[in-house]
């Protein structure tokens, strides 16, 4: 059957893959951070994922040249690495800030389980993936067949769960119940890389993940022996983090 023109058009409008869908991946060398850049070329709404401080300039500029208006700046949890761009953002845009209600981070918006973040036609939901920190979340853009699962899920690996309120057993929990149960062929964009990926799938992880395709305790096992440095910056990134960053 031939639908009406205009039925047609907004049917195309709002399937995955459709045109006005902006999406751009940044990357902070220092930090290994990916910053992500969302929008919706026809209402110019755009958001943040996870903005490092460092970048703010040229975050602002990617919004700006690609005639976009920046609503959100949103953080998936309160990072041990690097300050967030958040609060800069919000002192030089209109922007207001968004973090997890159980961060323990001050923002302008809290969201929790199921809450919705729209800009323009698009939008994204929350999902709590606690385990790396309580606070940790991932927002799913279902429509776009994606997700940014922050630091609860890296590619081939996940985040650590040795401070802030780590838990190992709880970031198993978080990954099968909230990521893994995603369809397989969705994208999966985490906030750090540190071996030259750039996005994986729900079906790669289930079958790769060294860590996360275990059984729970061999995880805990596995993640009770990481044996890594602390990061460098922590003592000044999470109080930073925890009130928004920095606005100058
Ligand atoms: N060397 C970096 C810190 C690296 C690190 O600890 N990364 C975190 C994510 S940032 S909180 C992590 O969870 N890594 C897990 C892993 O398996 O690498 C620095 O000094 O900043
Ligand atoms: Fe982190």
């Amino acid at each position: 059957m031939i639908r009406s023109g205009i039925s047609a058009i907004r049917r195309l409008s709002s399937a995955p893959g459709n045109s006005s869908f902006f999406f751009r991946q940044l990357f902070d060398h220092e930090s290994s951070t990916y910053t992500y850049l969302l929008g919706d070329l026809v209402s110019k709404e755009c958001i943040l994922i996870d903005p490092v401080l460092e970048q703010v300039e040229r975050d602002k500029q990617a919004v700006h040249q690609t005639g976009l208006n920046l609503k959100f700046a949103i953080n998936t949890h309160v990072h041990a690495d690097h300050i967030t761009g958040t609060g800069l953002l919000k002192k030089s845009t209109n922007c207001k800030s968004i973090i997890s209600k159980y961060s323990g981070a001050k923002a302008d918006i809290y969201v929790e389980d199921g809450d919705n973040i729209e800009f323009g036609q698009f939008a994204l939901t929350v999902r709590p993936t606690p385990g790396h920190t309580n606070g940790c979340v991932t927002y799913v853009l279902e429509s776009q067949k994606c997700a940014f699962t922050g630091d609860a899920l890296l590619i081939r690996g996940c985040g650590r769960t040795d401070f802030q309120e780590g838990d190992a057993a709880t970031l198993y929990d978080s990954v099968h119940a909230q990521i893994f149960s995603l369809p397989d062929d969705f994208t999966l964009y985490p906030a750090h890389d540190y071996k030259g990926w750039t996005a994986t799938s729900v079906r790669e992880e289930k079958l790769y993940n060294p860590r996360l395709s275990k059984s729970k305790e061999q995880f805990v096992e596995i993640m009770k022996n990481l044996n890594l440095a602390y990061p460098k910056k922590i003592d000044v990134a999470v109080p930073a983090n925890r009130v928004c960053g920095i606005q100058d």
